[in-house]
Parts: structure tokens; C-alpha cells; sequence
């Protein structure tokens, strides 16, 4: 397996990468614009609804200021899918050897899911070094990170699943957390009353997030 897709500064970016669930592809856009303007630059579109790679597609053709990813990347055919609808990195929730060759494959970087120290150690012997540590708060949260870089020192995490503003601060404390992930900054009520300003005051606070 390559380390070639190892996105060293895929946490790097942001302190929250929004995770979105898009049910209507005109969405997409002013979604993404929305988020820009509260000065997140990346989004993770699950692939978890019919129009996912659709609204990847509008995004990355009309958002240029966004680094657009998809996430639920759990079959190997989507990796692909999901390359040729304009995504520039690839998340999967949880990690398998064919998953992790098919996003390998797509030549983007990956940031794969792990929950356990045995998966971890799986994927730094696949050459990983940056995980999404997935679903955070049901895994053991904080506590549990904080654990893992005990032993596990060369790794960085993304952790996803159950993060708000409220606990937000406590992972981006942590010397193996690198951002974190979440859905909150697009709630799907305002997604579905096209209330845009919403979502950039709550990227506005994400993005001023310390870590
Ligand atoms: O779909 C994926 O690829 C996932 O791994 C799950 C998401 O990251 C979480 O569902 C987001 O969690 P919440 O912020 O608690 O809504």
C-alpha cells in the first residue's frame, strides 16, 4: 500500500471539518458559500444521500474557495464515484483493506477511520498517520484519545461522531487531535428553510475555535 494519499495537512486546515448531509442538490452551493463566509474553507458531503455526489459536483464547480471531500465512503466504488464528482479527499468512517486500495487508487488524500488502537495500528502499518477517530463520544471520547497518544504518539486525529460546541474545546486541547469533525455547523432545519446565515454564524464560531 502507498503513503502517497497521506494527507499531512488535511487537519490542518480548519478546527471543525463539517460533515453535511445534503438532501437537496440546491443546496449545495449556498450551503458551501455559507460556510466560506464564516471562514471554514473545507466540507466533508456525506454520501449517505442520492444527490451526495451531485452536490459534490456543484460544489467543487462553483465553489472554488472550499476544499471539497466526501465522507461515507464505505464501498469501494465509491471512491471513485466520488473522485469524478470533483472531490479532493476522501473520509471513511471505519477502514478495510479494499476500501482503503480503491480511495488509494483515486490518487487523493485519505482520512481514514479508526476506532481502536488495533485499527490504528492497522493503518500506520498501511502507512497512516492522520485518522478520523470515529464515533468519537460512543468510542470514549477525550479520555480515550488522550489514552491512545500515550503509546501511539505519532498519530493525529480527526475526531467524529457526537461533537458540539460544548466539547469541542476538549478535543482540540489534545496534543494527538489535529481538528474535529461535525455536523452541528449545518443543521438540517436550516438547510430546509434556506437559512444561510445561520450556518456562517456557526462556522464563524467554529473557525475561531483554539487549538
Ligand atoms: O458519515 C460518516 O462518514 C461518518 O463517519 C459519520 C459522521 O462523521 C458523523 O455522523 C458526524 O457526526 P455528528 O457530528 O455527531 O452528526
Amino acid at each position: 500500500m502507498s503513503t502517497q494519499n497521506e494527507p499531512t495537512d488535511l487537519l490542518g486546515i480548519s478546527p471543525v471539518i463539517p460533515v453535511v448531509v445534503i438532501d437537496d442538490a440546491d443546496h449545495a452551493v449556498p450551503l458551501a458559500r455559507a460556510l466560506v463566509a464564516g471562514g471554514i474553507s473545507i466540507i466533508e458531503v456525506t454520501l449517505r444521500t442520492p444527490v451526495a455526489l451531485q452536490a459534490i459536483e456543484r460544489i467543487a464547480a462553483e465553489v472554488p474557495d472550499i476544499l471539497i471531500g466526501a465522507g461515507t465512503v464505505t464501498a469501494p466504488a465509491h471512491a471513485a464515484q466520488a473522485a469524478s464528482a470533483g472531490a479532493r479527499f476522501l473520509v471513511t468512517p471505519g477502514s478495510t483493506r479494499s476500501l482503503l486500495q480503491s480511495a488509494e487508487e483515486t490518487g487523493l488524500p485519505i482520512l481514514p477511520g479508526a476506532a481502536t488502537a488495533s485499527e490504528a495500528l492497522q493503518l500506520v502499518e498501511m502507512g497512516y498517520s492522520s485518522l478520523k477517530f470515529f464515533p468519537a463520544e460512543a468510542a470514549g471520547g477525550v479520555g480515550y484519545l488522550r489514552s491512545l497518544a500515550g503509546p501511539l504518539p505519532q498519530l493525529r486525529f480527526c475526531p467524529t461522531g457526537g461533537i458540539s460546541p460544548d466539547n469541542a474545546a476538549g478535543y482540540l486541547a489534545l496534543p494527538n487531535v489535529g481538528c474535529v469533525g461535525g455536523s452541528w455547523l449545518t443543521p438540517a432545519k436550516a438547510l430546509a428553510t434556506g437559512d444561510w446565515k445561520s450556518v456562517t454564524t456557526l462556522a464563524t464560531a467554529a473557525a475561531a475555535l483554539q487549538r
